[in-house]
């Protein structure tokens, strides 16, 4: 067991969370069952219409300032944070060797004087995911092959969605065969404003299909969908498709992942689960760029859901530069207080 795990006090935030850090553990749990989805039920959607939007944003506003995380259990719930992680690049000026230096640093997330200092010994904490482009994902699984971390590609003609349907659904199959294990695709937001339910939930089965094995993320692009109440009612209609995670955001939203925005996500996902007894993952992404950020969502998470929620089986965070400050802040961890350049750690 790590030195930031074992030192964790009874009774702290982190010692009531599972702790499977020893390896990487972004696999599929066995005991975990895909979401088969259900039926389009538009009664079960009339009755998730009325959300309190100012409810939610106070409650967002509280749920940070509630606890502070210190020392050790703050070292131990960031790492958890970067097991939950899906090491990101999507740009436009992306290339192969580019993608080949974000997986290096995800199989090596962190320096090995940090990781010494963590006392973490031979534990391996790694992203659960590196998640790109189409054309970058046979280079990501050879980089990645015996690493048991995931390749996600984004889909559907990310970000927009605003391809034919056939296209959309062949670069999932395209993607799929290249090796992607999990696929990242983007609804076309126009469904969500015209109320167009069942044309969204055939697209989102059909999706689904398209996977086949691979796990199926559905980005809402929220900071386009203009209120809390269509946010949660795209997820629902998601859920209902059978999406394994939700997703807030493509990252190319002027507006990205907000806890308010997470919170009526996570309440969705609270309201299938009783529905249909079906656990579904949760991955806010977009603008999440700092350790502190990281741990107001692993907080999010913990209050609204509870402790099986906090696996990267359940929870992800989509992020392209969030590892370079949990580097950071850990590297203070464990040299008691001092802090380095960006520039040291290799993601900057
Ligand atoms: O899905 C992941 C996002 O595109 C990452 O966004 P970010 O670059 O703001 O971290």
């Amino acid at each position: 067991m790590s030195k930031a795990i074992a030192d964790v006090k009874p009774g702290s935030p982190v010692a009531a969370l599972p702790v499977r850090l020893a390896a990487n553990t972004a696999s599929t749990e066995p005991g975990l069952a895909r979401n088969p989805g259900m039926k389009l039920d538009l009664g079960f959607l009339e009755s998730l219409r009325n959300v309190n939007r100012s409810a939610l944003e106070r409650r967002a506003a509280t749920l940070a300032k509630r606890r502070s995380i210190k020392a050790d259990n703050q070292a131990a719930w960031l790492l958890r944070a970067l097991s939950c992680m899906d090491l990101t690049t999507l740009n436009s000026n992306d290339t192969d060797e580019r993608v080949r230096r974000l997986c290096a640093k995800a199989l090596n997330p962190l320096r090995k004087d940090i990781a010494a200092g963590l006392g973490l010994g031979e534990t391996v904490i790694r992203p659960a995911a590196v998640c790109v482009y189409h054309p970058f994902v046979a280079t990501a699984v050879e980089a990645l092959h015996g690493s048991r971390v995931h390749v996600a590609a984004v889909s559907t003609s990310f970000p927009h969605g605003l391809a034919p349907l056939e296209t959309r659904i062949r670069e999932i199959e395209l993607s799929v065969a290249a090796g992607a294990d999990e696929i990242d695709v983007v609804i076309p937001r126009g469904l969500v404003f015209e109320a167009r339910w069942p044309q969204l939930y055939d697209e989102i089965v059909a999706f689904r299909a398209a996977c086949g094995e691979a796990h199926l993320k559905v980005i809402l692009g929220t900071g386009d969908l203009a209120t809390l109440r269509n946010v949660m009612l795209a997820a629902m209609v998601a859920m209902m498709g059978g999406a394994d995670f939700v997703k807030t955001s493509t990252g190319k939203e002027s507006v990205n992942a907000t806890l308010p925005v997470g919170l009526a996500m996570v309440r969705a996902i609270r309201a299938y689960f009783e529905q249909t007894g079906q656990m579904i993952g949760f991955k806010p992404a977009g603008g999440i760029s700092t350790a502190k950020s990281a741990l107001d969502w692993l907080i999010l998470m913990k209050e609204e859901l509870g402790r099986p929620w906090l696996e990267p089986e359940l929870f992800r965070f989509g992020a392209s530069s969030l590892l370079t400050d949990i580097e950071r802040q850990l590297e203070h961890h464990v040299s008691g207080g001092r802090y380095s350049a960006n520039h040291r750690h290799a993601m900057a």
